[in-house]
């Protein structure tokens, strides 16, 4: 088999080496030409894969390893009977965990408590859903947007009001351009208009879920408004005007943590299996260096005993501070005169980040409560006790 893969998808190699040649691309390069003889397109977010990247080619599966699907043109693989799997769910706890940063930072603007916020979560699947789980936990009070939703235990209601009355909202639905509940440019002028004074909009779904050209026009009348945008709409290239205004900037990357990438190739691997009927032969544990996947043991001493907040804000920094990637991403892109190759390199070389769940805790046992497990935190029961 030819195997034509992204050559940001870690392990790659490693799982699909035995089926055949892999050969690394960069994912904004791949042409029609590279993938004529290949039978299996391994892609990420930036490769539009349609009838022209495929139109002449002999494969027969494509593999995304991502949660979102819009840069493929799915309806046209499967009407040329071309499988295909994205790795839903993969980043999900990596994306909460930038939102979580985001509003950590908040609270740090305003000296003001997690649970002192209100929070509208627009889309509630993997990540909205995760993000509302975890927000609860912590008793903070959500409202949440997905038409698509009936759920009478959860706190549903329109976009308007969302976006009336919550302190912080958070965008977390794929990019759609046709059904009934299309998202391109769902937030436009009159959306942000509806916002209450002083609140912070985070992006961290798909860029052209915003009009950008409505953002910066609202931001102009309104300094009130705060922004935190992980996407962009004209990305790789990034307006640096809007990349000014905003409060904090990053460039793509609330997915990335190593877990959530590891998880994608991994998902998409099982996909192949299936679909050529294959014996799953890698596991991402057999694969790892084990002392790379495991967990990172802390014990907390907290006397005076923190509520789950403030203990939940610190633990959270020690694996992922949004504060390092958007000061990265201004010093970077304000000294570059080549924007979207600056934010690409930014992606590619992205330090290494833990999710929650990498973070073992024993320590006081009332501290270790159920909202530090919401958060994901692995707590160690035998030494809970203990300490
Ligand atoms: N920034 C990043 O690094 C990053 C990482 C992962 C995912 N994403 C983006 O986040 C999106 C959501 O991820 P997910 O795993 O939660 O996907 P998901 O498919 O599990 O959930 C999406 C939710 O959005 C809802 N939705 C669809 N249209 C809507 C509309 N018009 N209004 C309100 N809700 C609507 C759906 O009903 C669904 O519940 C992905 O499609 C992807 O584009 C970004
Ligand atoms: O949809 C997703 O999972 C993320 O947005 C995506 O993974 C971002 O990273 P990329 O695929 O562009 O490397």
């Amino acid at each position: 088999m030819k195997i034509v893969a992204d050559e940001n998808m870690p392990l790659v190699r490693e799982f699909f080496s035995a089926w055949g040649e892999v050969v690394p691309v960069a994912g904004r390069e791949i042409t029609a030409d590279q993938v004529a003889d290949a039978d299996l397109l391994l892609v990420r977010s930036i490769t539009r894969v349609d009838k022209a990247l495929l139109g002449q080619s002999a494969v027969r599966f494509v593999g995304s390893a991502t949660i979102g699907t819009d840069h493929v043109d799915r309806q046209w693989l499967q009407q040329q009977g071309i499988g295909f799997s994205a790795a839903p769910g993969c980043n999900a706890a990596a994306v909460v965990q930038y939102v979580l940063s985001v509003l950590a930072t908040l609270c740090d603007w305003r000296q003001c408590t997690l649970a002192s916020l209100s929070v509208g979560i627009v889309g509630a699947g993997n990540v909205g859903g995760r993000l509302y789980r975890q927000l609860s936990a912590l008793g903070v009070e959500c409202r949440i947007n997905d038409p698509f939703l009936e759920d009478p235990n959860l706190p549903l209601c329109s976009l308007d009001e969302v976006l009336e009355r919550s302190d912080v909202v958070s965008l977390h639905t794929p990019l759609t351009r046709s059904g009934p509940f299309p998202t391109w440019h769902l937030i436009g002028e009159s959306q942000l208009e509806r916002l209450s004074t002083g609140a912070l909009l985070i992006n961290s779904g798909r860029g052209a879920v915003v009009e950008q050209a409505a953002l910066l026009k609202v931001l102009n009348r309104r300094p009130d408004l705060r922004v935190a945008l992980d996407v962009w709409e004209t990305e790789p290239d990034v307006d640096l005007t809007l990349l000014e205004r905003v409060d904090l900037a990053t460039p793509h990357i609330a997915g990335y943590s190593l877990e959530g990438r590891l998880r994608g190739t991994e998902m998409v691997y099982q996909a192949a299996c299936a679909f050529f009927d294959r014996p799953q032969s890698c596991t991402l544990q057999q694969l790892m260096p084990r002392p790379l996947l495991q967990a990172l043991q802390l014990s907390c001493d907290t006397s005076p005993p923190e509520s789950d907040d403030a203990l939940g804000r610190r633990l959270g920094r020690l694996l992922y501070d949004v504060r390092e990637d958007d000061l990265r991403m201004r010093q970077q892109l304000g000294a570059s005169d080549q924007v979207a190759l600056t934010f690409d390199r930014l992606r590619k070389n992205y330090p290494m980040r833990r999710e929650n769940s990498s973070l073992s805790l024993s320590g006081a046992g009332s501290a270790l409560s159920a909202g530090l497990q919401a958060l994901g935190f692995t707590i160690n029961p035998d030494k809970e006790e203990s300490l």
